[in-house]
C-alpha cells in the first residue's frame, strides 16, 4: 500500500515585485474584492520600545498622523502600485472598504475606499487604552463574517480577548480575559491575527506569544480546536485560511523575546488533519519578523515583514512529490497459510 502524498513546494519569486515599493514597517496585508494585494504600512513612523510608556499610552503624538499613503493595493502579479489609501494592519471587506486598526490611536476603523476623510465606522476612543466594551488596548487585527458582516477585533498587544461587533459597530460579545462566561476565558497571550473560515463558520487566531493557532465558533466564540507544533519554536505571529483541499491554513512563526530557537518561516497546515503539509522560507533573504500572511485564489502567498520593510511573494514549484511509502510488511506467519512447504 502506497500513500503518496503529491504535495507542491513554495518558492519565493524573486523578480517580485518588479518595481521597488517604498515601504515603511509593513504591519499587514489582506486581498480585495479583485483579488489585487492590499498592503499596510507605517509610512516613516516606526514603532520602537519607546513608542508607549508603561501605561501603554503613545508617545509619539508629536509626529502627528502618518503623511504617507499607508495603504497600498498592488497588482499581485507585477507589484505594480494600482492605488494609494491610508492606516495599520486590517483587511477589505466585499465592498472593498477598509477596516484597520491603529496601535498608536487603540482604534479600529472602516475607511470607505469612496473618499471622503471621516471612516464608516470607528471603534475605541482615541489615544485612550481600556478593556471595556468601548475600549482596545493596542488591537492587533480585524476579520469579517462575509455571511452576517459581523465584525472580529483581536485586543490586542495589551489585552487578551477577541470582541465581535455588529456591521455598524454595536458589541455584541467578546471571549478570553473578562469573558462573563467561565469557559471561555481563555489565556490568550496576544491574539496577534485573525483569519475567518467561511466555509466553516469559524474564527483562527495566531495566539502569538503561546505559540499556537486557535479556533472558535464564529456564533458563540466557543473552542473548536488548537493547532500548535515544535516546528513554530512557541511564537505564531500570523494564520491565513483557504478553503481549498478542504482547507488549508497558512501561518507564520516568529522569534520570542529570547531569541531564535527555530527557523522562521511560513507553514501549510491542513485544518482537518493539523498536519504541517509545506514549510517555505525567502531564498533572496532571512525572514526578520514575518507579520502578516495571505494567499490569493491562484495560490500565491504573501508575506509582510515588519522588520524588513517588506513584501516577499511565494509560488507552487512544480509538484514536487514527497513519496510517503508505507509498505505493509506481512510478517511470515501471515505468510503461513500460503507458504508451500
Ligand atoms: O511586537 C511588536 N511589534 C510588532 O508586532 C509590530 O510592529 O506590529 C513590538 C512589541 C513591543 C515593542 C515594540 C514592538
Amino acid at each position: 500500500e502506497i500513500n503518496m502524498l503529491l504535495m507542491s513546494h513554495l518558492e519565493e519569486m524573486t523578480d517580485w515585485p518588479e518595481v521597488q515599493l517604498q515601504l515603511g514597517q509593513v504591519s499587514g496585508l489582506a486581498l480585495d474584492s479583485n483579488d489585487n494585494l492590499v498592503i499596510f504600512h507605517r509610512g516613516d513612523h516606526r514603532w520602537e520600545v519607546s513608542s508607549f510608556d508603561n501605561q501603554r499610552v503613545y508617545q509619539q503624538r508629536s509626529l502627528g498622523p502618518i503623511q504617507q499613503s499607508t495603504i497600498l493595493v498592488v497588482d499581485p502579479v507585477k507589484g505594480n502600485v494600482l492605488r494609494k489609501v491610508y492606516a495599520g494592519k486590517g483587511f477589505t471587506d466585499k465592498n472593498n472598504d477598509y477596516w484597520v486598526t491603529d496601535v498608536a490611536l487603540h482604534q479600529v476603523f472602516k475607511l470607505g475606499t469612496n473618499g471622503g476623510n471621516q471612516p464608516l465606522v470607528v471603534l475605541g476612543q482615541a489615544f485612550e487604552p481600556g478593556s471595556d466594551r468601548k475600549h482596545f488596548c493596542q488591537p492587533t487585527d480585524v476579520a469579517e463574517d462575509p455571511l452576517t458582516g459581523n465584525i472580529y477585533v483581536s485586543d490586542g498587544y495589551c489585552n487578551s480577548r477577541i470582541l465581535k461587533f455588529s456591521p455598524e459597530g454595536n458589541y455584541l460579545m467578546h471571549w478570553g480575559a473578562g469573558s462573563s462566561d467561565r469557559r471561555k476565558r481563555l489565556p490568550f497571550k496576544i491574539p496577534h491575527s485573525l483569519t475567518f473560515l467561511p466555509d466553516k463558520r469559524e474564527l483562527c487566531v495566531a495566539d502569538r506569544e503561546n505559540g499556537r493557532i486557535q479556533c472558535f465558533l464564529a456564533e458563540s466564540g466557543e473552542f473548536v480546536k488548537e493547532i500548535k507544533k515544535d516546528e513554530f519554536g512557541g511564537e505564531v505571529f500570523a494564520v491565513s485560511y483557504a478553503p481549498v483541499h478542504g482547507g488549508l491554513i497558512y501561518a507564520v512563526n516568529g522569534e520570542s523575546g529570547y531569541g531564535q530557537s527555530v527557523p522562521l518561516k511560513g507553514f501549510v497546515i491542513d485544518y482537518s488533519t493539523k498536519q504541517i503539509l509545506d514549510s517555505f522560507s525567502p531564498d533572496s533573504q532571512e525572514f526578520k519578523m514575518p507579520h502578516d500572511i495571505v494567499v490569493s485564489n491562484d495560490g500565491s502567498v504573501f508575506v509582510g515583514d515588519v522588520a524588513t520593510d517588506s513584501v516577499i511573494k511565494f509560488v507552487s514549484s512544480e509538484s514536487e512529490c514527497f513519496l510517503n511509502l508505507t509498505f505493509k510488511i506481512l510478517r511470515p506467519s501471515q505468510k503461513a497459510e500460503h507458504r508451500s512447504v
